[in-house]
């Protein structure tokens, strides 16, 4: 019997959060669309409502991908206030292992492969109990994915706080991290979430492939340290599939008619899009220092407005489907008024894909989340980077250093507050300036670069065709064809 990409069942595991589920409804797409292989999405929940109802119906193709949506879970009783992020995110996903094992144990056609995020990885022996391939996919770069499988050697080779050390850290085959740039586990080693960070390291290299939201031409070097086993020194062969950029479409018709016909209205490359992410939210001051950056800038914006955070900058990452913001008092006195003409506030949640896409839109302030950079890369947009959490510090610093598409403030912004002149400066270099001309041509060059990847020859094209083949020859070795 031969055994093609139709004959395979693909489950995908997604952690909560929305830059989580999102790239995995995309990728459940293009296995669905471009190799018919039936995919089952399961979603760890935590019964807070999703902030965009159309999000399940991004699959093109619904009867090849089926959503699951696991019963909520509740940690409360197993953490704090001061619980971390990716520390609440572990727990979830341990929390919801035996609902994954009952919901793949009651299928009547069993998964031939188990695809997990980093926060999922602790699945690995519900995959080997049911014969399944395994896989993690990491929805994010090869250099934070390098960094990740590196850090229980970082763990033993470094002595102190990895922020407080005088020299870049060293990954072998790859580029430097300089310690400012560390993911955010990995700023306090006495906080739980390293510790499952670490975990995360080691449990990554026990699969049999890496996913990677990225292609060859964005990142030769590092994908090619860990093809030379420079990373996973004591792996042989172990595959990596750049797979990206996987981006979503444009939303459907949506909620803002009134927005998307303000932009239709606007010179091309004029209007400035302000958003950070699904998590992210400023402080109070630095609300108002953005207000007054984007009014004395004199440049169009459109900006996603939360309330003022009053912890942390990612308060949003899980409840922001339950938030609303129409009377944001927050805002410097008047400025409603003097900006009515050139600027639009959308609360809380907007449809990302569409306004980056939309010709009007010449730039991008973002929190320089993955999904949110490879969108602005594929709308070909130049950025404001405005690293606020997780890997984000990292993201900014290769499109800013090495691809040359954005800029960013001198500060870090969790750090300090960006001033008003700064933030003016910074909008205006890439609307109006000599350098956003160059980051605009760069980013052009980018996107075409990412649109080769997925033609037929192209690398992402051929990995993706790889790695259907992988689970093809598993399924084969455990059916004995
Ligand atoms: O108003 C909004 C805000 C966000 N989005 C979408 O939500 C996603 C957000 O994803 P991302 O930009 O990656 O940010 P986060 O949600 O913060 O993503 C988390 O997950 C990413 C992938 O692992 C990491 O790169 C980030 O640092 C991490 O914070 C994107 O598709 C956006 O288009 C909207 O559609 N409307």
């Amino acid at each position: 019997m031969d055994i093609s990409s139709k004959d395979l069942h693909v489950a995908i595991l997604s952690s909560p959060g929305m830059g989580h589920l999102i790239p995995v409804l995309v990728l459940a797409n293009r296995l669905a669309a471009s190799h018919k292989i039936k995919v089952t999405v399961l979603l760890v929940t935590t019964g807070v409502a999703l902030p965009e109802s159309n999000l399940l119906k991004l699959p093109l193709d619904q009867s090849l991908v089926e959503f699951i949506e696991l019963p909520p879970v509740d940690i409360s009783h197993l953490v704090g206030p001061s619980t971390q992020v990716v520390t609440q995110l572990c727990i979830m996903v341990r929390e919801a292992l035996p609902l994954l094992h009952s919901a793949i144990a009651s299928m009547d056609r069993r998964p031939d492969a188990l695809f997990v995020d980093p926060f999922g990885t602790e699945a690995l022996p519900i995959a080997a109990e049911f014969n399944m391939a395994k896989y993690v996919y990491v929805p994010s770069t090869a250099w934070f994915t390098a960094l990740t499988v590196y850090c229980p050697v970082l763990d033993k080779e470094i002595q102190g706080q990895f922020v407080d050390q005088q020299e870049h850290l060293k990954i072998p085959g790859c580029k430097v991290v300089r310690p400012e740039d560390v993911v955010d586990p990995m700023l306090d080693r006495n906080d739980q979430q390293y510790n499952e960070y670490i975990k995360i390291g080691k449990q990554i290299p026990l699969f049999d492939g890496i996913l990677l939201n990225t292609w060859e031409e964005l990142e030769p070097k590092t994908l090619q340290a860990f093809k030379e086993n420079h990373i996973l020194s004591s792996l042989v062969n172990f595959p990596i599939y750049p797979i990206g950029p996987l981006t979503r479409p444009i939303e459907p018709a949506g909620s803002d008619p009134d927005l998307i016909q303000w932009l239709d209205k606007q010179p091309n490359e004029s209007v400035i899009f302000v958003s950070f992410g699904s998590g992210g939210m400023l402080s109070a001051q630095q609300i108002i220092e953005l207000a007054w950056g984007l009014e004395l800038s004199q440049q169009r914006f459109v900006w996603v407005i939360r309330p003022p955070t009053k912890g942390r900058v990612d308060d949003a990452f899980f409840n922001v489907g339950n938030g609303s913001d129409d009377n944001p008092d927050y805002l410097p006195d008047g400025f409603l008024t003097r900006i009515r003409d050139v600027g639009k506030l959308v609360p809380m949640w907007a449809q990302q894909v569409k306004i980056l896409s939309h010709p009007s839109i010449g730039g991008f302030m973002s929190h320089c989340g993955w999904n949110s950079t490879l969108e602005s890369i594929t709308s070909d947009v130049p950025i404001i980077a405005w690293p606020l959490y997780a890997e984000q510090r990292l993201n900014a610093t290769l499109l800013t250093k090495e691809l040359g598409v954005a800029v960013r403030p001198k500060v870090l912004p969790t750090k300090e507050v960006v001033g008003r002149e700064e933030i003016e400066k910074m909008v205006r270099t890439i609307m109006e300036g000599k350098e956003g001309v160059v980051m605009r041509d760069n980013v052009k060059k980018l996107k075409i670069g990412a649109m080769n990847a997925h033609e037929n020859n192209g690398s992402s094209y051929k990995s993706m065709c790889e790695l259907v083949m992988d689970i093809i020859v598993r399924k084969g070795d455990i059916i004995g064809v």
